[in-house]
């Protein structure tokens, strides 16, 4: 493809990029070949910049790059956003993409609601995928990627394979991580859905105010002008759910809010069952009861941002509500992973934010019977967000009857200091079992008729991470599988 054309179509004026005609893009000096299109950007540990020379040495054709950067060997696109500018350029190279794209962004229930959105797609007859956290999960099955946003040139690549595949509506997960570094646009985006806001990853935006541009970079710079954006607005009014709201407006974007306090779908009741929940919903000035067999508030909220992604990319109305009574349950999100001897179920969920223990805690407490205790087995992942834990520490000692603070990938950091800091907010009544499976062991083996586990922050994970760089391990920990194997209930 000839350099000259993609530099046209990505609006990038300025470089002659001659005859050049380019192979391919990359962003890791170590994966330029002849031909390559080579991002050089800033990051967290590494400065790109320093390895133009290799990737020139390595065939780079052009180099996209600050102004300031310097260049010698090939054509030099300079921008003084290089990851935005590298990502309209890839997106011309890699082109065609599916023609429904939905982004969903929030502090919580991203995966969520893109897996549910992916659902009411395919039950609607549509060829569908998701992508984040989960991996890119396909009609035909699902290929974990290990970040819930992989690189810019991962994600163009995998929309594009996936077009390939016949695939048409995919909703992809929008980090605030992958935002802030313009890891997944450059493709047209139909619709966006905000989920929430809460205390998250201050390690790396450090401020909440921060973190939240970092988010609504969605709605000003990533999605179609004029698009719908789906914003949950629940029960209880939010300063950043106002925010999101204006925002989206001011950026001439289609305001649908969802919720209790919602006026595209309205949400005016919601009954816990015994194995789900019956929702009330008033669209169009018609209110129907859907049963939705998912339980806790927090599942019924992501639900109603995906029927309301759903219905702005065209699906019928009755269609999506139909769909609703059909959602499957999402990998590691209120799963129940095994019952013990002596009746107690315990849940394993992916609670890894004060708000969102508190939304798990509460989801599981109607179902603890009368005189049963909420026993909470958590921890809090090293290298991450300091400030959290004692929240959470707090939040579980509050709303569960028992907390137990255990090891939730400690990565580089000491087990024992995370811990610590947990256990400073979650007072005198938590108890401290560093190894998971000891954590685990103890709150099952202890969980009597009346009571409910709840083991919070891993989901999905398949592994517990120790260490970091050269000398990371990662040993195989499914909560799923140790529970089971804990209540004596080891196949799966
Ligand atoms: C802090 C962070 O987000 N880092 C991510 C980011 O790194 P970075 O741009 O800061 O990269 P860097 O390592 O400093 O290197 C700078 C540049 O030099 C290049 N380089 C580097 C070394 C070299 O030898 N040659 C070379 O060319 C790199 O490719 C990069 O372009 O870009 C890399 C490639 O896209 C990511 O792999 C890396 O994710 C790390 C592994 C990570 O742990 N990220 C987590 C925090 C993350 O992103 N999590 C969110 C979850 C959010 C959520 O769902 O809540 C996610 O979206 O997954
Ligand atoms: N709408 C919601 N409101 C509050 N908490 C939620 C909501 N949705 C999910 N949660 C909580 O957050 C956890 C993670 O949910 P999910 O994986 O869908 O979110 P995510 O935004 O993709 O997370 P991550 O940022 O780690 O990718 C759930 O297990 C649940 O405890
Ligand atoms: N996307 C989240 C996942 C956290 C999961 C938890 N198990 C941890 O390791 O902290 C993050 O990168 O912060
Ligand atoms: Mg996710």
């Amino acid at each position: 493809m000839r350099l000259a054309d993609l530099l046209e179509r990505a609006g990038l004026r300025g470089a002659d990029a001659g005859d050049a005609v380019v192979t391919g893009f990359a962003i890791d000096h170590r994966k330029v070949a002849p031909g390559t299109v080579f991002g050089a950007f800033a990051g967290a540990k590494f400065n790109g910049e320093d390895f133009i020379p290799a990737a020139i040495e390595a065939g780079a054709v052009a180099i996209v790059a600050r102004p300031e950067a310097t260049v010698k060997g090939a054509l030099h696109i300079a921008d003084a956003e290089p990851r935005r500018a590298f990502a309209r350029l890839a997106a011309g190279f890699f082109a065609p993409y599916p023609a429904t794209i939905v982004a969903v962004t929030g502090t919580n229930g991203k995966t969520s609601t893109v897996e549910m959105t992916r659902q009411i797609w395919r039950m609607a007859g549509e060829r569908a995928a998701s992508i984040g956290t989960l991996g890119v999960t396909t009609p035909d099955g699902s290929v974990s990627t290990g970040l819930t946003t992989p690189d810019i040139v991962t994600f163009l690549a995998n929309m594009a394979g996936l077009a390939r595949e016949g695939v048409t509506h995919v909703a992809y997960e929008a980090s605030s991580h992958g935002l802030s570094q313009y890891r997944n646009e450059g493709l047209k985006v139909a619709a966006s859905a905000f989920t929430n806001f809460s205390r998250d990853h201050l390690d790396y935006h450090g401020t909440m105010e921060s973190y939240f541009a970092a988010k609504m970079r969605l709605f000003t710079e990533v999605v179609a002008p004029g698009s719908p954006a789906v914003i949950w607005d629940g029960d209880e009014a939010s300063e950043w759910t106002a925010r999101a709201i204006a925002e989206a407006a001011s950026h001439k974007l289609d305001v649908r809010t969802v919720g209790h306090r919602g006026t595209f779908l309205n949400l005016a009741e919601r009954v816990p069952t015994q194995l789900g929940q019956t929702l009330t919903i008033v669209y169009d000035g018609e209110a129907r009861k859907v049963n939705l067999p998912l339980i806790g508030a927090y599942q019924a909220a992501n639900a109603l941002v995906a029927a309301g992604l759903a219905m702005a990319t065209g699906v019928a109305p009755s269609s999506v509500f139909d769909a609703l009574t059909r959602l499957q349950p999402v990998r590691g999100r209120l799963e129940r992973a095994a019952i013990n001897p002596a009746g107690a179920p315990a849940y394993v969920d992916y609670a890894h934010t004060s708000d969102a223990m508190e939304a798990a805690i509460a989801a599981l407490r109607p179902h603890v019977a009368d005189g049963g205790r909420l026993i909470v087995v958590f921890g809090a992942g090293g290298d991450r967000d300091t400030g959290k834990r004692a929240e959470m520490g707090a939040v579980a000692a509050r709303a569960a009857d028992q907390a137990i603070v255990t090891d939730d990938n400690p990565r580089s950091e000491d087990p024992a200091a995370i811990r610590a800091a947990i256990m400073a907010g979650a007072g005198a009544g938590a108890r401290e079992i560093g190894d998971r499976r000891a954590a685990i062991a103890a709150a099952i083996g202890e969980a009597g008729p009346n009571d409910i586990v709840l083991i919070a922050g891993k989901g999905h994970e398949q592994g517990q991470i120790f260490g970091a760089g050269e000398s990371m391990r990662i040993e195989a920990f499914d909560d799923v599988e140790v529970a089971r194997e804990c209540a004596g209930s080891s196949n799966r």
